[in-house]
């Protein structure tokens, strides 16, 4: 069994959920067969939506909330989410206490979202950035791992404090 890492991660391998919006699928299923492939990976959870499922209309907001709910209570590590924009999923992930989610179409942006940030949510807009550039960033991102004992780590703080989380 998987313990538990500085960073809250899973020390036998990252568990990364994986979800989407009808207007995310394409690029959530690419990204998908790519953490499967990715030998760092532990575990990949797909919230769906499913392309032919009954599920493939459900609205944004479920995507983030759940995603974010797999975190907080443990059963995931990280999570990668699409919908239009990236902005709905990252805004409802971010309803859940502790999590943090950022949407993030740049190499800079994603690299800071874990070392100054410590997102445990990155999330991308399939209307906004190329396929290419997508599965690269969600491969950096997954790359970088939050440091502790880092100046960012007090400034994080305050957010887990003001959440008492
Ligand atoms: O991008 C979205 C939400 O941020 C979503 O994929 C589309 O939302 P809509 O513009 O409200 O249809």
């Amino acid at each position: 069994m998987s313990g538990q890492g500085t960073n809250g991660e899973s020390t036998g391998g990252l568990r990364v959920v994986i979800g989407s919006d009808e207007a995310g699928v394409d690029y959530k299923d690419a990204v998908l067969a790519d953490l499967e492939r990715d030998g760092r990976i532990a575990e990949v959870i797909d919230i769906g939506v499913a392309r032919d499922g009954e599920d493939f209309t459900r609205p944004y907001p479920y995507v983030g909330i759940a995603a974010g709910q797999m975190i907080s209570e443990g059963r995931a590590d990280r999570a990668i989410l699409f919908c239009g924009t990236g902005l709905g999923v990252a805004i409802a992930a971010n309803k859940i206490p502790g999590i943090r989610a950022a949407t993030a179409h740049d190499s800079f942006s994603v690299e800071r979202s874990v070392l100054s940030n410590n997102c445990q949510v990155l999330t991308m807009g399939q209307r906004v950035i190329g396929l290419e550039l997508a599965r690269r960033l969600a491969k950096e991102w997954l790359g970088y791992t939050f440091d502790p004992g880092s100046a960012s780590a007090s400034k994080v703080k305050v957010l887990s404090d003001f959440e008492g989380c």
